[in-house]
């Protein structure tokens, strides 16, 4: 990953907030308090929902993503509001927990077979009301990745063990033109407490 941001190969970066994340944002509708976006590549969507409501934690592993984050947004008005950190998702442990995670293509960035490490992990992280969001993409048929295909099953198949349940999955209507018809936005909760599974 950090030779891809070292030589500017990130196809996936769109050099602006996605559209969805925004939309929810502007229109009130993101849980407030500490919100964490692993594999926040440029920080973009890290910018773009924070706010004096809500603290945003934008973390990923790449030294050159986070480096680059830190220029891009160095100056903006906003910055008592985020925070960028180079570490490992899988590995950090905070002492604070979130109220909210936004995972975008992240889920998909990752090797298929650390899913269920991911969803464990999302759960470590989350306030026990806090809520996920994923914006589920790519859903095709494609073979290999990154990006690895994905579907609303392969994160239903990882969350629901721990106790996650989908509150909503819609077409994201406001997805990309290169993505629209290929991604979904998933909200979801947790309805039974790790311990007592
Ligand atoms: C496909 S990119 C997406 C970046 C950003 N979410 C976006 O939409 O532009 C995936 C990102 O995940 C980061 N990443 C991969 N494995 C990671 C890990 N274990 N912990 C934190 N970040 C990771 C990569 O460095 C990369 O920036």
């Amino acid at each position: 990953w950090d030779k891809c941001w070292e030589e500017g190969l990130t196809p996936w970066d769109l050099g602006s907030p996605t559209p969805v994340l925004l939309h929810l944002h502007n229109t009130g509708s993101l849980p407030k308090g500490r919100a964490l976006l692993p594999g926040c590549g440029s920080g973009h969507d890290v910018v773009a929902i924070a706010c004096a409501e809500r603290h945003v934690v934008g973390l990923d592993i790449s030294d050159n993503a986070i480096k680059r984050a830190a220029q891009l947004f160095s100056g903006s008005p906003k910055a008592e509001h985020f925070t960028f950190l180079k570490t490992d998702f899988f590995t950090w442990c905070p002492t604070q927990l979130f109220d909210l995670i936004c995972d975008y293509t992240f889920f998909c960035a990752i090797e298929p077979k650390l899913r269920s490490m991911w969803a464990q992990k999302i759960c470590d992280l989350l306030k026990p009301d806090g809520e996920l969001i994923t914006l589920i993409y790519p859903i095709d048929d494609h073979e290999g990745g990154p990006p690895y295909k994905v579907s609303v099953a392969d994160y239903e198949e990882v969350l629901r063990p721990v106790g996650f349940k989908a509150m909503n999955i819609v077409d994201n209507e406001l997805a990309i033109p290169p993505r629209k018809g290929r991604e979904k936005l998933g909200r979801w909760k947790r309805t039974v407490h790790q311990s007592s599974l």
